[in-house]
């Protein structure tokens, strides 16, 4: 049955939420071949918005652009501006690292680093030292709850990060990217490699994290980002075609591009 579709207009429908990230005219090449085109979008603060669209549409390109991952990808060129609670992230005074420690980071296939669990989730802490050492405990004990993972290692912080299961390595990555207290966090398909089990711990743990910063996830999976997201942005070849609130993009598609891709009829 074909859905009922509001008429096309503006397609950018999350004002009434506050912003964390503000992107706008973002055009960004690689080697002179467009991967996306003048994107503006606002991505409001404390809720999940899912990236979706066809493989290729420039999900990740956007994501990493958010952390300024491309900084050292010599062949990408942009332009256009990305604003994190009001400040240009490519302003001069900005230090990259602090950037990408408030705009975290998870990527697909879990990388845990070769070392126990327990330094795992302290690696970040550590680099910025001054912590004592019952703080630092403290803070490894907070991030596995809020990753959900501290009741299944409690007993075992000292193993290696590898002896854990693959869904279990992407809980500590995400502790290990909460500890350091993002603002934002980044999520490049976290549950793909994952099987349904472990992939529904992330989605619970996904909604979980919302009460405390503000998410973006890419996926491929049009029932997952139905499932965890409050917004989701539809991209197509570059472009962002249509933004709004979750339900009303998959129950109420304005374009006929987006309803073509989340029926399956656009692969
Ligand atoms: N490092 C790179 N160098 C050159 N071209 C790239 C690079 N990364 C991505 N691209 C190109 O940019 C475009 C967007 O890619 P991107 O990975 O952002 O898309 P995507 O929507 O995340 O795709 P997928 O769903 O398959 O992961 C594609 O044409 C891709 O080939």
């Amino acid at each position: 049955m074909p859905v009922s579709r509001r008429p096309a207009g503006p397609i950018i429908d999350v004002s009434p939420e506050a912003s964390s990230l503000e992107i706008e005219n973002l055009t960004l090449a690689y080697a002179g071949k467009p991967a996306l085109r003048e994107l503006t979008l606002r991505i409001p603060r404390q809720r999940v918005t899912a990236f979706i669209g066809p493989s290729g549409c420039g999900k990740s390109t956007l994501l990493r652009a958010l952390n300024r991952l491309h900084d050292l990808n010599e062949a990408v060129s942009w332009r256009g501006s990305i604003r994190l609670e009001g400040q240009d992230i490519h302003a001069p005074e900005v230090a990259v690292d602090e950037l990408r420690r408030r705009v975290g980071m998870v990527f697909q296939a879990p990388n845990p680093f070769p070392m126990s669990i327990y330094e795992n989730v302290a690696f970040g802490l550590r680099l910025r030292g001054g912590l004592s050492r019952r703080r630092l405990d403290d803070i490894v004990e907070w991030a596995l709850n809020a990753a959900a993972l501290w009741d299944e290692v409690k007993d075992r912080l000292r193993a290696s990060a590898w002896s854990l299961s693959g869904g279990q390595q992407q809980r500590l990555v995400i502790a290990r990217t909460l500890a350091v207290r993002p603002e934002v966090l980044l999520l490049d398909e976290p549950a793909s490699a994952l099987d349904p089990i472990s992939t529904l711990k992330i989605e619970e743990l996904i909604r979980s994290l919302k009460s405390q910063l503000t998410l973006v996830l890419v996926t491929h999976n049009m029932q997952q980002a139905a499932r965890v997201s409050d917004y989701t942005a539809f991209l197509h070849e570059g472009e962002l075609v249509e933004y709004g609130p979750t339900d009303d993009v998959f129950t109420n598609p304005r374009l006929a591009r987006t309803e073509n891709y989340i029926t399956g009829r656009m692969a």
